[in-house]
Protein backbone atom coordinates (compact mmCIF):
# COMPACT_ATOMS: atom_id res chain seq x y z
CA UNK A 1 0.00 0.00 0.00
CA UNK A 2 2.76 2.32 0.98
CA UNK A 3 4.15 1.77 -2.45
CA UNK A 4 1.34 2.33 -4.44
CA UNK A 5 0.20 5.66 -2.37
CA UNK A 6 4.26 7.02 -2.76
CA UNK A 7 3.88 6.15 -6.45
CA UNK A 8 0.32 8.08 -7.17
CA UNK A 9 1.61 11.40 -5.27
CA UNK A 10 4.88 11.15 -6.65
CA UNK A 11 7.21 12.28 -3.95
CA UNK A 12 10.93 11.11 -3.83
CA UNK A 13 13.11 10.47 -0.76
CA UNK A 14 15.76 13.34 -1.68
CA UNK A 15 14.94 15.98 -3.96
CA UNK A 16 17.58 18.44 -5.60
CA UNK A 17 16.38 21.94 -4.82
CA UNK A 18 17.48 23.84 -7.34
CA UNK A 19 16.19 20.90 -9.86
CA UNK A 20 12.36 21.16 -8.06
CA UNK A 21 12.52 24.76 -8.33
CA UNK A 22 13.69 25.19 -11.94
CA UNK A 23 10.90 22.55 -13.25
CA UNK A 24 8.31 24.30 -11.41
CA UNK A 25 8.71 27.55 -12.13
CA UNK A 26 9.09 26.28 -15.91
CA UNK A 27 5.57 24.55 -15.62
CA UNK A 28 4.40 27.75 -14.49
CA UNK A 29 6.26 29.79 -17.52
CA UNK A 30 5.04 27.27 -20.09
CA UNK A 31 1.46 26.78 -19.26
CA UNK A 32 0.73 30.76 -19.48
CA UNK A 33 1.98 30.92 -22.62
CA UNK A 34 0.43 28.08 -24.07
CA UNK A 35 -2.98 29.24 -22.58
CA UNK A 36 -2.59 32.55 -23.79
CA UNK A 37 -3.42 33.93 -20.10
CA UNK A 38 -1.86 36.72 -18.88
CA UNK A 39 -0.76 35.08 -14.98
CA UNK A 40 -1.46 33.76 -11.99
CA UNK A 41 -3.44 34.66 -9.26
CA UNK A 42 -3.33 33.38 -5.57
CA UNK A 43 -4.55 33.33 -2.25
CA UNK A 44 -1.94 34.11 0.71
CA UNK A 45 -2.60 33.41 3.69
CA UNK A 46 0.63 33.90 5.66
CA UNK A 47 1.37 30.09 5.81
CA UNK A 48 3.68 28.24 4.31
CA UNK A 49 2.09 26.77 1.11
CA UNK A 50 0.60 29.75 -0.07
CA UNK A 51 4.07 31.38 0.20
CA UNK A 52 5.99 28.87 -1.41
CA UNK A 53 3.50 28.40 -4.43
CA UNK A 54 3.16 32.73 -4.83
CA UNK A 55 7.32 32.99 -4.99
CA UNK A 56 7.76 30.18 -7.72
CA UNK A 57 4.59 31.96 -9.37
CA UNK A 58 6.50 35.43 -9.06
CA UNK A 59 9.84 33.94 -10.03
CA UNK A 60 7.90 32.66 -13.39
CA UNK A 61 6.10 35.94 -14.32
CA UNK A 62 9.13 38.00 -13.59
CA UNK A 63 11.44 35.76 -15.99
CA UNK A 64 9.00 35.54 -18.58
CA UNK A 65 8.67 39.31 -18.79
CA UNK A 66 13.02 39.63 -19.05
CA UNK A 67 12.30 37.30 -21.81
CA UNK A 68 9.28 39.20 -23.95
CA UNK A 69 8.63 42.73 -24.60
CA UNK A 70 4.76 42.07 -25.19
CA UNK A 71 2.11 43.18 -22.19
CA UNK A 72 3.63 42.66 -18.78
CA UNK A 73 2.66 39.11 -17.17
CA UNK A 74 1.25 39.36 -13.55
CA UNK A 75 1.04 37.91 -10.57
CA UNK A 76 -1.63 39.02 -8.53
CA UNK A 77 -1.45 38.36 -4.67
CA UNK A 78 -5.11 37.63 -2.66
CA UNK A 79 -5.59 38.62 0.70
CA UNK A 80 -8.79 36.58 1.72
CA UNK A 81 -9.30 37.63 5.32
CA UNK A 82 -12.60 36.47 7.63
CA UNK A 83 -13.22 39.67 9.42
CA UNK A 84 -9.78 39.93 10.98
CA UNK A 85 -6.93 37.41 10.73
CA UNK A 86 -4.65 36.17 13.95
CA UNK A 87 -1.85 35.64 12.11
CA UNK A 88 -2.08 39.21 9.62
CA UNK A 89 1.46 40.01 10.41
CA UNK A 90 2.99 36.66 8.48
CA UNK A 91 0.62 37.13 5.53
CA UNK A 92 1.74 41.25 5.09
CA UNK A 93 5.11 39.25 5.31
CA UNK A 94 4.63 36.82 3.21
CA UNK A 95 3.37 39.47 0.66
CA UNK A 96 6.54 41.29 0.98
CA UNK A 97 8.75 38.44 0.72
CA UNK A 98 6.88 37.35 -2.54
CA UNK A 99 6.71 41.20 -3.93
CA UNK A 100 3.31 40.54 -6.26
CA UNK A 101 3.08 42.12 -8.83
CA UNK A 102 -0.57 43.46 -7.97
CA UNK A 103 -1.92 42.88 -3.85
CA UNK A 104 -6.06 42.88 -3.86
CA UNK A 105 -7.60 42.48 -0.02
CA UNK A 106 -10.80 41.23 -0.40
CA UNK A 107 -12.39 40.61 3.17
CA UNK A 108 -14.92 37.26 3.00
CA UNK A 109 -17.03 37.62 6.07
CA UNK A 110 -19.45 39.30 4.67
CA UNK A 111 -20.28 36.70 2.02
CA UNK A 112 -19.48 33.93 4.49
CA UNK A 113 -22.02 35.08 7.38
CA UNK A 114 -24.63 36.01 4.73
CA UNK A 115 -24.84 32.40 3.07
CA UNK A 116 -24.51 30.74 6.17
CA UNK A 117 -27.50 32.77 7.66
CA UNK A 118 -29.52 32.48 4.15
CA UNK A 119 -29.02 28.55 5.14
CA UNK A 120 -30.94 28.86 8.33
CA UNK A 121 -33.35 31.34 7.49
CA UNK A 122 -34.16 28.25 4.58
CA UNK A 123 -33.96 25.29 6.82
CA UNK A 124 -34.32 26.57 10.33
CA UNK A 125 -31.18 24.48 10.91
CA UNK A 126 -27.39 25.71 11.88
CA UNK A 127 -24.27 24.98 9.69
CA UNK A 128 -21.49 24.10 12.35
CA UNK A 129 -18.41 25.64 12.80
CA UNK A 130 -16.51 22.85 10.73
CA UNK A 131 -18.71 23.06 7.85
CA UNK A 132 -18.49 27.13 8.23
CA UNK A 133 -15.08 26.36 7.84
CA UNK A 134 -15.75 24.89 4.16
CA UNK A 135 -17.74 27.52 3.30
CA UNK A 136 -14.97 29.76 3.88
CA UNK A 137 -12.52 28.26 2.08
CA UNK A 138 -15.08 27.54 -0.94
CA UNK A 139 -15.59 31.83 -1.00
CA UNK A 140 -12.15 32.28 -1.18
CA UNK A 141 -12.24 30.40 -4.46
CA UNK A 142 -15.03 32.04 -5.74
CA UNK A 143 -12.72 35.33 -5.15
CA UNK A 144 -9.91 33.48 -6.97
CA UNK A 145 -12.19 32.98 -9.92
CA UNK A 146 -13.69 36.66 -10.24
CA UNK A 147 -10.26 37.78 -10.15
CA UNK A 148 -8.83 35.38 -12.59
CA UNK A 149 -11.57 36.27 -14.47
CA UNK A 150 -11.19 40.04 -14.80
CA UNK A 151 -7.62 39.94 -14.88
CA UNK A 152 -7.73 36.53 -17.57
CA UNK A 153 -5.32 35.10 -14.80
CA UNK A 154 -5.26 31.56 -13.73
CA UNK A 155 -5.74 30.28 -10.52
CA UNK A 156 -3.23 28.53 -8.56
CA UNK A 157 -3.61 25.69 -6.36
CA UNK A 158 -1.08 25.15 -3.40
CA UNK A 159 -2.17 21.50 -3.27
CA UNK A 160 1.23 19.28 -2.49
CA UNK A 161 1.76 15.56 -2.21
CA UNK A 162 1.49 15.47 2.22
CA UNK A 163 -1.79 17.24 1.79
CA UNK A 164 -3.00 15.36 -1.19
CA UNK A 165 -2.72 12.15 0.67
CA UNK A 166 -4.68 12.80 3.39
CA UNK A 167 -7.10 15.12 1.53
CA UNK A 168 -6.70 17.97 3.91
CA UNK A 169 -8.12 20.53 1.90
CA UNK A 170 -12.20 21.44 0.92
CA UNK A 171 -13.74 19.70 -1.80
CA UNK A 172 -14.20 22.75 -4.37
CA UNK A 173 -12.89 25.18 -2.17
CA UNK A 174 -8.98 25.38 -1.66
CA UNK A 175 -8.63 21.79 -3.53
CA UNK A 176 -10.30 23.92 -6.97
CA UNK A 177 -7.45 25.61 -8.99
CA UNK A 178 -6.04 25.82 -12.36
CA UNK A 179 -2.68 24.23 -11.67
CA UNK A 180 -1.07 22.55 -9.17
CA UNK A 181 2.63 23.77 -8.62
CA UNK A 182 3.58 22.34 -5.30
CA UNK A 183 2.20 18.65 -6.35
CA UNK A 184 5.26 16.14 -5.92
CA UNK A 185 6.61 17.49 -2.67
CA UNK A 186 6.08 16.71 0.92
CA UNK A 187 5.83 19.34 3.37
CA UNK A 188 9.41 19.36 4.66
CA UNK A 189 10.85 19.48 0.50
CA UNK A 190 8.69 22.65 0.62
CA UNK A 191 10.81 23.85 3.54
CA UNK A 192 13.82 22.98 1.84
CA UNK A 193 12.61 25.19 -1.17
CA UNK A 194 11.43 27.95 0.86
CA UNK A 195 14.67 28.07 2.67
CA UNK A 196 16.52 28.09 -1.08
CA UNK A 197 15.04 31.45 -1.99
CA UNK A 198 15.67 33.51 1.44
CA UNK A 199 12.21 33.26 2.94
CA UNK A 200 12.16 34.54 5.99
CA UNK A 201 12.41 31.39 8.47
CA UNK A 202 9.43 32.38 10.81
CA UNK A 203 7.04 31.61 7.54
CA UNK A 204 7.78 28.13 7.10
CA UNK A 205 8.87 27.32 10.42
CA UNK A 206 5.24 27.98 12.04
CA UNK A 207 2.61 25.22 12.61
CA UNK A 208 0.37 24.57 9.91
CA UNK A 209 -3.06 25.48 9.87
CA UNK A 210 -6.17 25.38 7.76
CA UNK A 211 -7.33 28.33 10.77
CA UNK A 212 -11.18 27.92 9.35
CA UNK A 213 -13.17 27.17 12.64
CA UNK A 214 -14.66 30.28 14.13
CA UNK A 215 -13.99 28.65 18.08
CA UNK A 216 -10.70 27.08 17.17
CA UNK A 217 -8.49 29.76 15.26
CA UNK A 218 -5.14 28.64 14.35
CA UNK A 219 -6.06 24.92 14.93
CA UNK A 220 -2.93 23.27 13.98
CA UNK A 221 -3.69 20.49 11.20
CA UNK A 222 -1.62 18.04 13.16
CA UNK A 223 -3.68 18.14 15.88
CA UNK A 224 -6.88 17.85 12.98
CA UNK A 225 -5.20 15.07 11.78
CA UNK A 226 -4.30 12.98 14.64
CA UNK A 227 -0.38 12.91 13.02
CA UNK A 228 2.29 14.89 12.04
CA UNK A 229 3.85 16.15 9.15
CA UNK A 230 6.94 14.49 9.78
CA UNK A 231 4.31 10.96 10.28
CA UNK A 232 3.29 11.94 6.55
CA UNK A 233 6.68 13.07 5.34
CA UNK A 234 8.92 10.02 6.48
CA UNK A 235 5.93 7.87 5.10
CA UNK A 236 6.18 9.39 1.28
CA UNK A 237 9.75 9.09 1.51
CA UNK A 238 9.25 5.09 1.83
CA UNK A 239 10.70 5.41 5.05
CA UNK A 240 8.65 3.25 7.95
CA UNK A 241 6.50 5.21 10.96
CA UNK A 242 4.83 3.16 13.31
CA UNK A 243 2.38 0.56 12.63
CA UNK A 244 -0.74 2.60 14.35
CA UNK A 245 0.14 5.76 12.14
CA UNK A 246 0.60 4.16 8.61
CA UNK A 247 -3.49 2.93 9.72
CA UNK A 248 -3.98 6.01 10.15
CA UNK A 249 -3.04 7.80 7.01
CA UNK A 250 -3.83 4.78 4.83
CA UNK A 251 -7.36 5.32 6.29
CA UNK A 252 -7.42 8.83 5.43
CA UNK A 253 -5.94 8.05 2.26
CA UNK A 254 -9.13 5.79 0.69
CA UNK A 255 -11.79 8.07 2.82
CA UNK A 256 -10.61 10.48 0.40
CA UNK A 257 -9.57 8.89 -2.50
CA UNK A 258 -13.22 11.03 -4.09
CA UNK A 259 -11.43 14.14 -3.56
CA UNK A 260 -8.62 13.55 -6.11
CA UNK A 261 -11.02 12.06 -8.59
CA UNK A 262 -13.30 13.50 -10.92
CA UNK A 263 -17.67 13.28 -10.10
CA UNK A 264 -18.37 9.71 -10.90
CA UNK A 265 -20.08 8.95 -13.94
CA UNK A 266 -21.07 5.31 -15.54
CA UNK A 267 -17.51 4.94 -16.78
CA UNK A 268 -15.60 4.93 -13.38
CA UNK A 269 -14.92 2.20 -11.09
CA UNK A 270 -12.47 3.50 -8.54
CA UNK A 271 -15.11 3.60 -5.79
CA UNK A 272 -16.24 0.40 -5.77
N1 LIG B 1 -17.43 8.98 -0.87
C1 LIG B 1 -17.70 10.16 -1.44
N2 LIG B 1 -17.79 10.27 -2.78
C2 LIG B 1 -18.04 11.46 -3.36
N3 LIG B 1 -18.20 12.60 -2.67
C3 LIG B 1 -18.14 12.54 -1.33
C4 LIG B 1 -17.89 11.32 -0.64
N4 LIG B 1 -17.86 11.57 0.67
C5 LIG B 1 -18.09 12.88 0.83
N5 LIG B 1 -18.27 13.47 -0.38
C6 LIG B 1 -18.52 14.91 -0.67
O1 LIG B 1 -17.46 15.66 -0.08
C7 LIG B 1 -17.97 16.58 0.85
C8 LIG B 1 -17.00 16.66 2.03
O2 LIG B 1 -15.77 17.23 1.59
P1 LIG B 1 -15.39 18.67 2.10
O3 LIG B 1 -16.47 19.63 1.81
O4 LIG B 1 -14.04 18.99 1.56
O5 LIG B 1 -15.35 18.53 3.70
P2 LIG B 1 -14.48 17.64 4.68
O6 LIG B 1 -13.56 16.72 3.96
O7 LIG B 1 -15.41 17.02 5.65
O8 LIG B 1 -13.67 18.75 5.44
C9 LIG B 1 -12.55 19.39 4.89
C10 LIG B 1 -11.34 19.10 5.73
O9 LIG B 1 -10.21 19.69 5.12
C11 LIG B 1 -9.60 20.58 6.02
N6 LIG B 1 -9.05 21.72 5.28
C12 LIG B 1 -9.87 22.47 4.51
C13 LIG B 1 -9.35 23.56 3.83
C14 LIG B 1 -8.01 23.87 3.97
C15 LIG B 1 -7.22 23.07 4.78
C16 LIG B 1 -5.81 23.42 5.01
O10 LIG B 1 -4.98 22.59 5.30
O11 LIG B 1 -5.55 24.60 4.93
C17 LIG B 1 -7.75 21.98 5.42
C18 LIG B 1 -10.67 21.00 6.99
O12 LIG B 1 -10.11 21.48 8.18
C19 LIG B 1 -11.44 19.70 7.12
O13 LIG B 1 -10.82 18.86 8.06
C20 LIG B 1 -19.34 16.03 1.26
O14 LIG B 1 -20.18 17.07 1.73
C21 LIG B 1 -19.81 15.41 -0.03
O15 LIG B 1 -20.37 16.37 -0.89
N1 LIG C 1 -6.73 33.92 5.16
C1 LIG C 1 -6.40 33.58 3.91
N2 LIG C 1 -6.12 34.53 2.99
C2 LIG C 1 -5.77 34.19 1.74
N3 LIG C 1 -5.72 32.93 1.30
C3 LIG C 1 -6.01 31.94 2.16
C4 LIG C 1 -6.36 32.21 3.51
N4 LIG C 1 -6.56 31.03 4.13
C5 LIG C 1 -6.36 30.07 3.21
N5 LIG C 1 -6.02 30.60 2.02
C6 LIG C 1 -5.72 29.89 0.77
O1 LIG C 1 -6.05 28.51 0.98
C7 LIG C 1 -4.87 27.70 0.81
C8 LIG C 1 -4.94 26.46 1.68
O2 LIG C 1 -4.58 26.75 2.99
P1 LIG C 1 -3.40 25.94 3.70
O3 LIG C 1 -3.51 26.22 5.15
O4 LIG C 1 -3.40 24.53 3.24
O5 LIG C 1 -2.05 26.58 3.12
P2 LIG C 1 -1.11 27.70 3.76
O6 LIG C 1 -1.85 28.47 4.76
O7 LIG C 1 -0.54 28.46 2.61
O8 LIG C 1 0.07 26.86 4.44
P3 LIG C 1 0.03 26.01 5.81
O9 LIG C 1 -0.47 24.65 5.43
O10 LIG C 1 1.45 25.97 6.22
O11 LIG C 1 -0.86 26.69 6.78
C9 LIG C 1 -3.74 28.66 1.09
O12 LIG C 1 -2.54 28.19 0.53
C10 LIG C 1 -4.23 29.95 0.46
O13 LIG C 1 -4.04 29.97 -0.92
MG1 LIG D 1 -2.72 27.69 6.43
Amino acid sequence: MQNIIIEAMKVKPTIDVTDEISKRVQLLKEYLVKTNTKGYVLGISGGQDSTLAGKLCQMAVDELNEEQENDPYMFIAVRLPYGEQQDEQDAQDAIQFINPTKKVTVNIKAAVDASVQAFTIATGETLSNFMKGNTKARERMKVQYDVGAYYQCLVVGTDHSAEAITGFFTKHGDGACDIVPLFGLNKRQGKQLLQHVGCPEHLYLKAPTADLEDDKPGLPDEVALGFTYENIDDYLEGKQVPAEIQEKIEMKFKATEHKRQGAVSIYDTWWK
